[in-house]
């Protein structure tokens, strides 16, 4: 399958065509909907307070509950812009975010209001996309789960078992340990509280998917095709399997995932390699974690420059923004992984 996103934060919709998806699939809107409420805007103090009702509206590639195999695409219409918001930060952009880059590459035709087609709102339509790609994993025995591993240091408890995904999903403050959920949510509030933002950490388990998946090779490796996936996603800047970074501390006698036979057949008893060894999948659950930076957009003076005129000025955004984009992107962070997942399986 293939997806293209389309759309801005402030304009009429976005959405998504997804080219590619196998004919006949009865496709459970209700599951697409449910999706996008775990990531929709609005719905805590510890999030954006732009308020929108991310209804998915499907525009072909369906007829009679099923899929036709032809592109599918969906729509979201957009309802509750402040785009007066951005009026000052036109020439001014704002640092880290993509305003900069975007108006190189537009060539100062960007759609500047509430970040255009670079908004995190963009990753609705991913969502929805994703929630399709798992609707299909899902008749082949293959699921996606994820938790907030770490908010600003604060850790989540450890995944021992990733069956536990299932019930997070159902959470408001998608964690293991909700005491844990808690002292993040408290840290989240006082970053905000002192016009601030905070990042933090996802992990992600996609199980089921048989061994022998992928290749070694440049464009073929399993970490490569998840990373892709997941480096779309804005504000990802690190994609870490297995055990990750904590490898540069462990011995090979630490770190080795010793095998074992279980119901006849071949496992691993630890899973430090994330479930993928020479760019193939070994049938183990495929595991990462995601680094989530800081939201760009805080309330504190920062400093830039006037584009027009070349002089660097101070800037104040105002404006409506997710003091810590972690807890909203746990289901994108589940959508891109189910596409990524889909793509290793050929479809
Ligand atoms: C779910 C989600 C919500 C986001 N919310 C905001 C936000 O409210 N304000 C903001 O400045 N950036 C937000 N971002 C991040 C920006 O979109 C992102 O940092 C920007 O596009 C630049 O991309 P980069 O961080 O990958 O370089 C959000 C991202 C996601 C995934
Ligand atoms: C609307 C969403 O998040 C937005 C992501 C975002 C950004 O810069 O990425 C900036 C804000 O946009 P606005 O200023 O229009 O409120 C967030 O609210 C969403 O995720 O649905």
């Amino acid at each position: 399958m293939r997806h293209i996103i389309f759309g801005e934060s402030h304009g009429p919709v976005i959405g998504v065509t997804v080219e590619g998806v196998p004919a006949g699939l009865a496709l459970d809107l209700k599951k697409v909907q449910r999706e996008l409420d775990r990531r929709r805007p609005g719905q805590d103090p510890t999030a954006t307070a732009r308020k929108e009702s991310d209804r998915v509206e499907v525009l072909s590639g369906l007829f009679e509950g099923k899929t036709t195999g032809t592109p599918l695409t969906m729509i979201i219409r957009n309802s509750n812009q402040h785009s007066g918001d951005y009026d000052a930060l036109r020439y001014t952009p704002r640092p880290s975010h993509g305003d900069y880059a975007g108006f190189i590459k537009s060539k100062g035709c960007q759609d500047h209001r509430g970040g255009g087609h670079f908004s995190g709102r963009l990753t609705a339509p991913l969502v929805a996309a994703g929630a399709v790609a798992k609707q299909i994993l899902a008749q082949k025995g293959v699921t996606v789960g994820a938790h907030i591993s770490s908010i600003y240091g604060i850790c989540d408890a450890s995944l021992e078992d990733t069956a536990e995904l299932a019930a997070v999903a159902e959470k408001a403050f998608p964690v293991l340990d909700d005491a844990k959920g808690e002292e993040m949510r408290q840290a989240i509030l006082e970053a905000k509280e002192e016009l601030d933002s905070v990042g933090g950490a996802i992990e992600c388990a996609v199980t089921g998917l048989p061994a022998g998946l992928g290749a070694p090779d440049f464009g073929c490796n399993v970490e490569g095709i998840f990373s892709q996936y997941l480096f779309a996603v804005p504000a990802v800047k690190g994609v870490d399997f297995g055990a990750g970074v904590a490898f540069s501390l462990m011995r090979g006698s630490e770190a080795n995932d010793p095998f074992a036979v279980e119901d006849g057949k071949v496992v691993t008893k630890t899973n430090h390699a994330g479930g993928v060894n020479g760019g193939i999948t070994n049938g183990m659950p495929v595991t990462f974690e995601v680094t989530i930076r800081p939201t760009p957009s805080i309330a504190l003076p920062q400093e830039s420059v006037d584009l027009r005129t070349g002089e660097e000025i101070e800037i104040e955004i105002k404006g409506r923004h997710d003091p810590c984009i972690v807890p909203r992107a746990v289901p994108v962070i589940e959508a891109a992984a189910a596409l990524a997942a889909c793509a290793l399986l050929g479809i």
